[in-house]
């Protein structure tokens, strides 16, 4: 299967009759792409701009010497057949897609301080059995913590998942799923820290559980939402983890053919330096976009899938930032970025048998270090055909800021990255011995890379609170405070994930539906 660059050149930039796009998207991350399709979908004249070559931000695919990598996401939740959080593959099937998965038999091998080693199996007993063959005196409280966390779960994967800003959709779903409406309200403002000391008292399970929160939400579990630690531990199960068939990037590239087939229109190369206001103070409303080369582009709905940091500040200079983004600033701060290597192995390096990802962590202080934990994804061992024969991928990072990476001359630039890629590759001999001597390719990301190619304020991750929140609560919603310009994406509630992502464009879809009179009377089955 091969990863394709998408060609736009023959695309109008301006929309039927010369008349304003209904909606410009800025950016094709999962986030704006499920935006724009879904928006296609419901009749909407669509327009992506994306500053880069192909789709999907952090959740592309890139090609090098036969080898397909991953640029970022590679553990993905929400590609299940039921219910309703199955939000990758709903947001698929809405446009006539559907992607190929392989199914991985577990979702993670934790290797920790004081050998502490085990793996979240896809079967939830077996998970509960393993981790509680560990902790046999916290057997009651694991069962009670992890199934608080399918309580959650339930409730999200009752009812259709759209936008709480319209009163309209929460009226019908409430009527739908009262109980679980009321369950999720009563778990909003609750952050999993709590819920774990409610049940558990061993200091080692209590650290296990931080790093089961911080393996995805980098935060440990007093600053995590509840209701997203009940989405990912829980879904892992459910739905389970299930990788794409020809890599990560496929999913953004069919979520764009599907929009397309809707008669949306994606740009690739095209950066858009301004979102373009009309009227004074706080009258001053979204009309379209400037792009880097000068054209502007005038459009109904705005929707940004860039950072908040990059939105206000940038896109919308300071003097018309409102408020509101001042607040979030103080409530929320970019988490780290990430380096990142992207290496091709020979296959005698992973050792039959292996999970496909794995997460190393040798001193428990260093959870939230520079360079602490770091993250293993071996796609290969799922979808041999992201390599050349006889080898295998091995996608890893760990967590860095960009302060020690930046003013460097380019000589002790790449000196420093030699010497970073170097030291993580000889902590991964712990877990892969004689990966050093097996790599045939490599390539080192740093968080001035994660910058420059994602276009992310400080190469970061995502938003992370800067003090203890309650949940999610003070997480906003995709309209912002300027009129007819929202966002959509990692900055929006319910944050970071492919599938927290995508649930951020159908609720975003959904709200600028509801504005443009778009919207079906009926809630989805
Ligand atoms: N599951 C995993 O293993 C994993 C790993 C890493 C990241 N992720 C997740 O991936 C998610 C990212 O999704 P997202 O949709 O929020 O964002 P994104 O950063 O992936 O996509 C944003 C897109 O907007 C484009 N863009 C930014 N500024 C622009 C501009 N001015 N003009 C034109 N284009 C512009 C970028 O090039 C990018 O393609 C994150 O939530 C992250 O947590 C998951
Ligand atoms: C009416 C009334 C009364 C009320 C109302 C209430 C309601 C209705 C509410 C609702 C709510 C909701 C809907 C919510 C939602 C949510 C969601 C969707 C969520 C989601 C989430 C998800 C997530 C978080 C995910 C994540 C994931 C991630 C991030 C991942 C990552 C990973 C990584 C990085 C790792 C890697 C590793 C290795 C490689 C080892």
């Amino acid at each position: 299967m091969t990863v394709t660059v998408p060609s736009s050149a023959a695309a109008p930039l301006t929309a039927a009759d010369g008349r304003p796009w209904d909606v410009v998207v800025i950016g094709s991350g999962i986030g704006g792409l499920v935006t724009a399709s879904q928006l296609a979908a419901k009749g909407a004249s669509v327009l992506v701009l994306e500053r880069y070559l192909i789709p999907g931000g952090s959740g592309g695919s890139f090609r090098r010497e036969g080898y397909t990598f991953d640029v970022g996401a590679s553990m993905i939740f929400g590609f299940g057949t039921q219910g309703h959080t199955n939000l990758l593959t709903r947001a698929l099937a809405d446009v006539g897609e559907h992607c190929e998965t392989i199914p991985d038999p577990a979702q993670l091998a934790y290797h920790l301080p004081g050998g502490l080693s085990v793996a979240v199996d896809r079967d939830y007993e077996r998970f509960i059995a393993d981790l509680t063959a560990l902790f046999p005196h916290e057997a009651k409280g694991i069962r009670a913590f992890y199934d608080t966390c399918w309580q959650v779960f339930r409730c999200l994967d009752a009812m259709p998942l759209l936008s709480l800003e319209d009163p309209a959709y929460l009226a019908k779903v409430f009527f739908r799923a009262p109980l679980a409406c009321l369950g999720l309200a009563r778990w909003l403002p609750v952050n999993v820290g709590a819920v774990a000391r409610a049940h558990i008292s061993d200091p080692a399970l209590l650290k296990f559980i931080d790093m089961e929160c911080f393996c995805w939400s980098v935060m440990p579990a007093d600053r995590t939402p509840m209701i997203n630690a009940g989405m990912v531990f829980s879904d892992r199960h459910a739905g389970g983890i299930n990788y794409p068939k020809g890599g990560v990037g496929v999913i953004a590239e069919k979520l764009a053919a599907g929009l397309r087939r809707h008669g949306g229109v994606i740009h690739y190369r095209s950066r858009v330096v301004k979102v373009l206001l009309e009227g004074e103070g706080p009258q001053a409303r979204a009309v379209g976009v400037r792009l880097a080369g000068g054209e502007e582009i005038r459009a109904r709905r705005v929707v940004s899938n860039a950072t908040r940091w990059d939105t206000f500040g940038t896109l919308v200079d300071e003097a018309h930032t409102p408020a509101a983004e001042h607040t979030w600033r103080r409530r929320y701060r970019p988490s780290s970025s990430f380096l990142s290597l992207h290496l091709g192995v020979r296959a005698e390096a992973i050792p039959p048998g292996s999970h496909v990802h794995h997460l190393l962590l040798e001193r428990w202080e260093d959870m939230e270090a520079e360079q602490g934990v770091i993250f293993v994804s071996i796609p290969t061992l799922l979808d041999p055909s992201l390599a050349p024969a006889g080898h295998h991928i091995v996608h890893t990072f760990t967590p860095s800021e960009m302060a020690p990476w930046q003013g460097l001359a380019p000589g002790a630039y790449r000196a420093a990255k030699e010497a970073a890629a170097t030291r993580l590759i000889r902590r991964l001999e712990a877990i892969l011995p004689g990966l050093e001597g097996a790599i045939t390719h490599r390539e080192i990301g740093t968080p001035r890379s994660h910058r420059r190619f994602l276009g992310r304020h400080g190469g970061s991750y995502g938003p992370v609170p800067a003090l203890r929140l309650p949940g999610l609560l003070p997480m906003p919603f995709n309209r912002t405070a300027i009129p007819d310009l929202y966002c959509v994406g990692d900055s929006c509630f319910p944050g970071q994930g492919l599938n927290a992502v995508a649930f951020s464009g159908f609720a975003c879809a959904h709200r600028i539906g509801a504005d443009l009179g778009l919207n079906p009377w009926n809630l989805p089955a």
